[in-house]
Formats: structure tokens, C-alpha cells, sequence
């Protein structure tokens, strides 16, 4: 631990953290992450653009070619073995043996943690398997498990003793749209239990909506951090107005004089970023103009918009 106060503010903080591979590719570009302690940090990004690679680092898994880590105010690897406990991590292939069932796969590790209480593992276990759902397939063995089984397992394995800090990569990997609704509520439970949570993933909308803070990875880089709210209002809240082809024209000078930002014609509606006037303004100068108002919506920014300002990418093609 470092005694100095303010490092330990922070669950996860990494300085010009780099890893260049011996290709030569640069797979994470001097990153400096800063998770605080208590949030669900979204780490965010196309597939490819690094969060993998951070993350290894993250648990001393993958030496970093440049940078420092520090987790829960304790450097790694250097203070790896006695910080790395409070850490519960999932990432890509854990070590479980495919031939015992997902019970006796869990035993095993809890078997292996030398401070885990043999007295009271079937408990610890029982419990860990119907936080994630998997109590009716805890006899099935692990090579029978579909993807989804084995993510959840995989979460499973990282409640089996409290944590400070859990990072998860892709979580919701191979889940369908229960499965993904169920690990965001068990991330919002093991949050408001007082865990830090990192969880990465390449859908942005899966996420989005559980995390306090956001971090955006695009070819390595870090693109922007910083807490959710403030992240997504940067981007640009537009209204979006739909009428007739004949009117379309009268509409745009409408929207001109309003002080609206630069139209474009989106199928049937007319877009225009709001800036700072009252959306009730809208509707009532286009319906006082005589224009007949077939639909008005407000669209605020989501984090994929935000990304594509930043980038000029749509975010699933970036590579
Ligand atoms: N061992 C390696 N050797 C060479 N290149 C690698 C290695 N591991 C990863 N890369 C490359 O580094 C980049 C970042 O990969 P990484 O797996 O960290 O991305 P990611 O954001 O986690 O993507 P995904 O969501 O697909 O897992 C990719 O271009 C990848 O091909």
C-alpha cells in the first residue's frame, strides 16, 4: 500500500500504461486509467481496441511495455500477491476443468483460496451459483456448458468471497437479452454492496445504462473518460420533425430563424441540433407557420454518438 493520501481514492489507476507487441503492433497506446473507488466504470470500445490487453495488464497477466498500475492504491505486479485477493477478475478463458460440472469446478477454487473457510464452502458455493442462475445446471459438466453458461460461471467464481474491486471482461459474451439483463443487475447489486466494478464490452447500449463512469477505447487509445452523465452531454441533443415532402423546405426556414443548428434530412424527418432553444419553441413556431406537425421527438445523446463524433466511426466497424 502507499500511504500517501489520494492513491487510494482511486480502485484503478494506470499511468502511460503501453503495451507494444512483438509484431511491433501497439495494442494499448499510454493509457491513463482512473476508475474511482465505488463506480461502474464502463470500459468501452470496438472490438480490437485494446480492453482485453488492458485488463491483463490490469492483473499482472501481460507485462506492460511502458506505464504503471496501481490497484486499490497498491502497485502491480510489485504488491501483486497481497492485493490481488481483494480482485475478482473475469477474462477470456478461465481455468476450469471441463470434465467436472460447474459444482465441483467451483469447489475446486474455493479449495484453492487458502483464507476461504472449508466448513462453509457447499454455502459459499450454493450461493454463488444462484447469484448467477446457474443452480439447475450446477451438475451439468463444464464442457456441456454453452457460452452463456460458461460467462456465468465464470461471474459465479469471482463472487465466491467478498471483493473490493471485480473486473469483468465482456461479461455479457454469448448471453441473449435475459442473460444480459440478469449480469446488469447483478453488477448494480455488487455495486451498491460497495464493490468497484470495471466491466468492458463492444455494445455500448448493453452497458451503458449501469455505469456511473465511462471510458472510451478506440485503436488503443484512450478517448475519453470521466463520469457518464458528463460524457453524454457533451455530445449533441437534436430534434427531429417530421413532415410532409411539400413542406419540408417551409420547415428548414422555420427551423433557420429559430436559431436551431445546421438541418439534415434524415428519410422522412428534419434534424437539427437543439442548442440551447426550448423544444416547445419548436413545435410552436412550426405549427403557427401554418406547417402541419406529423411528429416531433428529441433525441438526447447516447455514448455511440458521442463515439462517433470523436472518432468520425460508426462504432462497430472501428478496427
Ligand atoms: N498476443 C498478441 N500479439 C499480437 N497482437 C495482439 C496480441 N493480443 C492482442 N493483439 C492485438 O492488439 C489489439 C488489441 O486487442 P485486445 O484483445 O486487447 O482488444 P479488445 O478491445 O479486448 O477486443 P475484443 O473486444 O475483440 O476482445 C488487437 O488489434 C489485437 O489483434
Amino acid at each position: 500500500m502507499t500511504g500517501a493520501g489520494g492513491a487510494t481514492d482511486s480502485a484503478v489507476r494506470t499511468r502511460g500504461l503501453t503495451k507494444r507487441f512483438r509484431s511491433g503492433q501497439v495494442g494499448v497506446d499510454g493509457i491513463d486509467l482512473l476508475v474511482p473507488r465505488g463506480a461502474v466504470y464502463g470500459f468501452l470500445g470496438p472490438n480490437g481496441s485494446g480492453k482485453t490487453t488492458t485488463i491483463r495488464m490490469l492483473l499482472g497477466l501481460v507485462a506492460p511495455t511502458a506505464g504503471t498500475v496501481e490497484l486499490l492504491g497498491a502497485s502491480v505486479p510489485a504488491d501483486a500477491r497481497s492485493v490481488l485477493p481483494r480482485v475478482g477478475a473475469l477474462v477470456e478463458g478461465p481455468a476450469f476443468h471441463p470434465y467436472l460440472d460447474g459444482r465441483a469446478n467451483l469447489e475446486r477454487l474455493d479449495a484453492a483460496d487458502a483464507t476461504a473457510d472449508p466448513r462453509s464452502r457447499d454455502r459459499r458455493v450454493g450461493a454463488a451459483l444462484e447469484r448467477v442462475g446457474l443452480a439447475a445446471a450446477a451438475a451439468k459438466r463444464y464442457r456441456q456448458y454453452s457460452l452463456g453458461m460458461k460467462q456465468r460461471l465464470g461471474l459465479a467464481a469471482t463472487l465466491l468471497r467478498p471483493r473490493d474491486l471485480l473486473l469483468l471482461d465482456e461479461p455479457t459474451n454469448g448471453l441473449d437479452p435475459q442473460g444480459t439483463r440478469e449480469v446488469r443487475a447483478l453488477v448494480r447489486e455488487v455495486a451498491a454492496a460497495g464493490t468497484t466494478v470495471l466491466v468492458s464490452s463492444h455494445l455500448l447500449s448493453e452497458i451503458e445504462q449501469v455505469c456511473s463512469h465511462v471510458g472510451i477505447m478506440s485503436r488503443g487509445s484512450l478517448l475519453v473518460q470521466g463520469a457518464r452523465e458528463e460524457i453524454a452531454d457533451a455530445g449533441t441533443t437534436e430534434v427531429r420533425v417530421a413532415v410532409r415532402p411539400d413542406q419540408r423546405d417551409h420547415l428548414a426556414r422555420v427551423v433557420g430563424d429559430l436559431g436551431l443548428g445546421e438541418p439534415r434530412v434524415d428519410g422522412d424527418v428534419l434534424v437539427a441540433p437543439l442548442g440551447g432553444v426550448a423544444v416547445e419553441k419548436v413545435a410552436q413556431a412550426v405549427v403557427g407557420d401554418g406547417i402541419d406537425l406529423l411528429g416531433l421527438e428529441v433525441r438526447r445523446p447516447t455514448l455511440e454518438d458521442v463515439f462517433v463524433r470523436l472518432t468520425g466511426e460508426g462504432f462497430d466497424v472501428a478496427r
